[in-house]
């Protein structure tokens, strides 16, 4: 599979696979805390306050959530009416962590596929991309990663992905280049190869090549 540890139950139970991420231990909140309290303060931020006292376990529990993919069941069904055109799902929410900085990167992901014998739970497109943004990233990675496990799972004609996002590591800080977003795709099987269907699943998603 394209990157990524994931466990998924051997048996399939009506067209749902259970996709589990197994590659990290859980979180130690309490020692996350600490050592939240310890970069606060080593920082010159001062903890001692009504409003900062709470501030080194609220840093904990909004990370450990940042990095805690949700468990999800992957439905598929059978592709009985023989579909064969794209389906594409636009403009699902993508909020991630680059693995640089820690800072959130932000936007929005277009998912689509030409279908083979099975076709997905719409949803599930939402939730692929919500599993792998859920950990420290980098926008190319996420984009392969959402692409190339449809590609395993599914066995679809091809799948296209396309990640339009905002990372604040380069809006709010450093470079300071507000207001600009990275765009990145992955292009797999007919969605690659074929022009026309490029053409038509990039003109679906807004971006022009
Ligand atoms: N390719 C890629 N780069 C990213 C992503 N998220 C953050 N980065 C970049 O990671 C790089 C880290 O560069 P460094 O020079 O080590 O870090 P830095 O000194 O904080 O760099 P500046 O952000 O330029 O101040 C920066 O250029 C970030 O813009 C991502 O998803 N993909
Ligand atoms: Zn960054």
């Amino acid at each position: 599979m394209a990157g990524g540890v994931l466990h998924e139950a051997k048996r399939p139970v009506g067209g749902a696979l259970r996709v589990i991420d197994e590659s990290r231990g859980g979180a130690d909140l309490a020692a996350a805390e600490r050592a939240a309290g310890d970069f606060l303060r080593a920082l010159g931020v001062p903890t001692d306050s009504a409003g900062l006292r709470e501030t080194p376990a609220r840093m904990a529990q909004a990370y450990a959530e940042l990095f805690a993919p949700r468990p999800f069941d992957l439905t598929t069904f059978p592709n009985d009416e023989g579909y064969d055109e794209l389906v594409l799902a636009r403009a699902i929410p993508v909020r991630s962590v680059c693995e640089h900085h820690l800072l959130p990167f932000t936007g929005v992901a277009h998912v689509g596929y030409l279908p083979g014998d099975r076709i997905v739970g719409l949803s599930k497109l939402a939730r692929v991309v919500e599993h792998f943004a859920g950990r420290p990233q980098v926008q190319e990675r996420l984009t392969r990663q959402v692409a190339g496990w449809l590609a395993d799972r599914l066995h679809p004609a091809g799948v296209g992905v396309v990640i339009e996002a905002e990372h604040t590591c380069m809006t709010l800080r450093g470079v300071r280049a507000a207001g600009s977003t990275t765009v990145t795709s992955t292009l797999l099987g007919v969605l690659r190869a074929d022009d026309r269907s490029r053409q038509e699943f990039l003109a679906g998603t807004g971006t022009h090549r």
